[in-house]
């Protein structure tokens, strides 16, 4: 895997690397948020004359219509193979920047500058990148490195609570399939006294060491996606309603789901069944899914990228610290899981 680099001071971080590299043109991608808040903490590390493309902000910009309009800046721009692009933004903006940076001109160097906390503990390392198509997640990207992640907490200062809660979700996954410790140490009653520097450290680790093992998802990487084929399909399912969950809110009540069917499925034992719904529901409260939409939402779980053939494969916990995958689950368990999840 290409190297992660994490440092409070953004502009120290980003100058540095820029320094060692030789580069034609220079393309920054940001969101109207990220331009307002990261953009000037690392502006004076750029050199004199950049490309600049600013984006909407947002999962239901994750598509290939927005695609386009970055393929027609590097177009226009007549960036050619030895420019580089750096993604400075969340996941929304790492995923869609690194796809479109790997299919220009059959791939560009890219570099990686997370802004958000889930994008820091998760989605700008590990080289999934792509945009959502008809609503499903990710359904279509590929796997490519970047050049390198570079990681700085000061960021944070300016993200949203519902964010920051946001990324705790994917920090929270990470010690349930890794690391029961990890798990049991993190502040779940009071999560935004959490020490984000820490976990940052922690988690990034704990997903380089898998993605190292099978980079391409062929087995053990699958346990990076606990949670997330229920989800996906209830993130995909609420994307254009008000109801609109961020990823890491859907993921929580994927993980609730996907919990109870460990307990049926791959002998998780009750009571850290019964611990993981308390801490989650603490921390996300519970939404309300309406079983008039249950059948819609368990279609869309036969879109996942783990399935195989007509099984629906999930990853599941073995207990808190170890996730095991590929077991296959009935539509009929799914109803159960989400009847579990409605009576907590
Ligand atoms: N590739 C992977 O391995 C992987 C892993 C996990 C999640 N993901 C993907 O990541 C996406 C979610 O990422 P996200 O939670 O970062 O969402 P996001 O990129 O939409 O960012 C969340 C919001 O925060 C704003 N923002 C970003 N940084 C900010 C800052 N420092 N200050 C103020 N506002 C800021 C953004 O403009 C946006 O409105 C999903 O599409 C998910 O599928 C990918
Ligand atoms: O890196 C991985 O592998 C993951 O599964 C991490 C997930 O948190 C992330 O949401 C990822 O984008 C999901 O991938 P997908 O293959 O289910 O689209
Ligand atoms: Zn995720």
């Amino acid at each position: 895997m290409n190297p992660v680099k994490i440092n409070s001071d953004p502009f120290s971080l980003l100058s540095d690397e820029l320094q060692k590299r030789d580069f034609s043109k220079l393309l920054v991608l940001t969101d109207e948020n990220t331009q307002r808040d990261c953009f000037p903490m690392v502006k004076d590390a750029l050199p004199a004359h950049f490309e600049e493309l600013t984006i909407p902000a947002g999962e239901q910009y994750k598509t290939l219509e927005t695609c386009v309009t970055i393929w027609d800046k590097m177009t226009a721009a007549a960036l050619d193979r030895k420019a580089l692009v750096i993604n400075l933004g969340g996941g929304v903006l790492g995923d869609m920047g690194g796809f479109c940076a790997s299919i220009y001109k059959r791939g560009i160097r890219f570099i990686n500058m997370p802004t958000t906390l889930l994008s820091q503990v998760d989605a700008s390392v590990g080289g999934k990148l792509g945009v959502d198509f008809h609503g499903l997640k990710n359904h279509l990207g590929v796997f490519n490195e970047p050049d390198i992640v570079l990681i700085s907490p000061s960021f944070l200062d300016t993200l949203s609570a519902q964010e920051v809660r946001s990324g705790f979700a994917e920090i929270i996954k990470h010690g349930l399939i890794q690391d029961a410790a990890y798990f049991s140490g993190l502040n779940f009653e009071n999560w935004k006294k959490n020490n984000w520097n820490a976990l940052i450290n922690r988690s990034v680790d704990i997903k380089k060491q898998v993605v190292q093992d099978d980079p391409k998802e062929q087995g053990l990487r699958k346990i990076l996606n606990f949670g997330h084929t229920l989800g996906h399909a209830l993130e995909t399912y609420y994307l254009d309603s008000p109801k609109h969950l961020l990823h890491g809110e859907a993921i929580a009540v994927g993980m609730i789901c996907e919990a109870w069917l460990s307990q049926q499925k791959t002998g998780l034992a009750l009571h850290e069944l019964e611990e993981i719904s308390q801490k989650l529901i603490q921390v996300y409260g519970k939404i309300n899914i309406d079983p008039a939409h249950w059948e819609t939402i368990l279609d869309l779980s036969l879109q996942d990228k783990k399935n195989e053939g007509k099984s629906v494969l999930f990853s599941l916990l073995e207990s808190i610290g170890t996730c095991t995958y590929n077991i296959p689950v009935t539509r009929e368990e799914m109803k159960q899981a989400l009847t579990y999840y409605t009576h907590l």
